[in-house]
């Protein structure tokens, strides 16, 4: 009976998945899909390895199935599905594993406790990612999981990319930035040298571009500088977080306005960025689909950030060689690319617009002196290669 490995991938508007046969050395992969749009427009969908697809529902419009229904879902699913290969073990992404975890690490119910004091660093991820862990140690002790961590990629970041300037004895006790979606740059640094052999080589920025934003750059494959800080806050506007703000106008806001810490925090990670700004949706979808005024904003002010982000970045790098694009904006929205690319001409990028416009790998044009690329995210490989790599001792 070949040996399966099932991978749970909990972002902040979907839980993703996947299910792998390890042939050797090798992972199969069997299925994969998700239950996106988790509090406006659930949605799941399950495919085969060839792209067939295996199961398709939607809850309707409105609906807030939650990360909660979604596991529901996804336990039947995946129950029915393993159709007689023997489960060795299940993967997760963890998203904060602060200073502790610089590596994935096999799970007991002393670590699922240890990762709680997370939670408030990573209120819209840390609970999905912990919940599903705990639920399967109480009903299968004996099943192995192992988790990932999305901060863990980032420690090669050199000291000063990790320090705020604050005093010191805070970095030493561990409020330092951190960076996230480390496993999706981790994929990404793993295809690189079959995509380009100089960026993956040289200077090249990551932009994952999903529900969360973040951008990475990448030295030689290694992390040295990422947009995200402590929190999955920091940086760029994403679906419904304000990106980086004015510490100033948090103290306004509770000293003059008497807003108290969990209004705050319901602003900042929830009703804020693309959402906040437009009024219309948090959706890059239904922005660039919308007429109202206040969507274009929106997508201007995130367009805006991510310029500056990559001048810094390419600051960081001492130059650029590479533009990568990921996640579901990144790798689904070329008109976004469209922009960023433009507003990136002075760094040497020139774009092939009807390549991206067909959603081609290569998206700069002949003689580009930045390459750019689309390049699709697969965290839940990287979890299971990590997850295999363990259990194998
Ligand atoms: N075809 C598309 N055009 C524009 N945006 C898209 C498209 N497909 C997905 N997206 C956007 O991708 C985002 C979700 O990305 P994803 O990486 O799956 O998020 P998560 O952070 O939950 O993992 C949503 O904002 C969605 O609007
Ligand atoms: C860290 C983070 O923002 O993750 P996601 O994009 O999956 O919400
Ligand atoms: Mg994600």
């Amino acid at each position: 009976m070949a040996d399966a490995i099932a991978v749970l991938n909990a972002g902040s508007s979907s839980l993703k998945f996947s299910l792998f046969i390890v042939r050797g050395e090798e992972l199969e992969p069997a299925q994969r899909g998700q239950v996106e749009s988790l509090y406006t427009d659930p949605h799941f969908i399950a495919k085969d390895a060839a792209g067939r697809v295996l199961e398709n529902k939607r809850w309707g419009h409105g609906l807030k199935l939650g990360h909660t229904g979604a596991v529901a879902h996804l336990v039947a699913h995946l129950r029915e599905s393993l159709q007689g290969a023997h489960l060795a073990g299940v993967g997760h992404r963890v998203v904060h594993g602060g200073m502790e975890y610089t590596k994935p690490v096999r799970v007991d119910a002393g670590l699922v406790q240890a990762l709680q004091k997370f939670v408030p660093l990573a209120p819209l991820h840390q609970p999905h990612n912990l919940a599903p862990i705990a639920a399967i140690l109480g009903k299968l002790p004996d099943l192995p999981q192992v988790a990932c961590f999305d901060t863990s990629f980032h420690r090669s970041n050199p000291e000063v990319a990790q320090m705020f300037a604050l005093p010191h004895a805070l970095h030493t006790q561990g409020v330092r930035r951190y960076g996230f979606h480390g496993l999706s740059y981790e994929y990404i640094a793993s295809t690189l040298p079959q995509v380009d052999a100089r960026a993956a080589a040289g200077r090249t920025v990551v932009m994952h571009l999903g529900n969360g934003a973040s951008m990475c750059a990448l030295e030689g494959g290694r992390s040295v500088a990422s947009t995200m800080g402590f929190t999955a806050v920091e940086g760029l506007p994403m679906g419904t977080r304000c990106g980086s703000v004015d510490p100033g106008v948090i103290l306004y806001l509770m000293d003059q306005r008497g807003m108290d810490v969990r209004a705050i925090e319901k602003m900042v990670y929830k009703e804020s960025g693309l959402l906040g700004v437009s009024g219309v949706s948090s959706d890059m979808r239904a922005l660039l689909g919308s007429s109202d005024p206040r969507a274009a904003v929106a997508i201007d002010l995130y367009c805006y950030r991510i310029r500056r982000e990559l001048g810094s970045l390419a600051a960081a790098l001492g130059g650029l060689d590479a533009l990568v694009f990921t996640a579901g904006i990144g790798e689904h929205a070329a008109p976004i690319r469209e922009r960023v690319c433009r507003d990136a001409e002075w760094l040497g990028l020139r774009l092939d617009t009807g390549a991206n416009a067909q959603g081609a790998r290569r998206i700069s044009a002949e003689g580009s002196r930045v390459a750019a690329y689309v390049v699709p995210t697969n965290e839940e490989l990287m979890i299971a290669r990590h997850t295999r790599a363990l259990l194998a001792g």
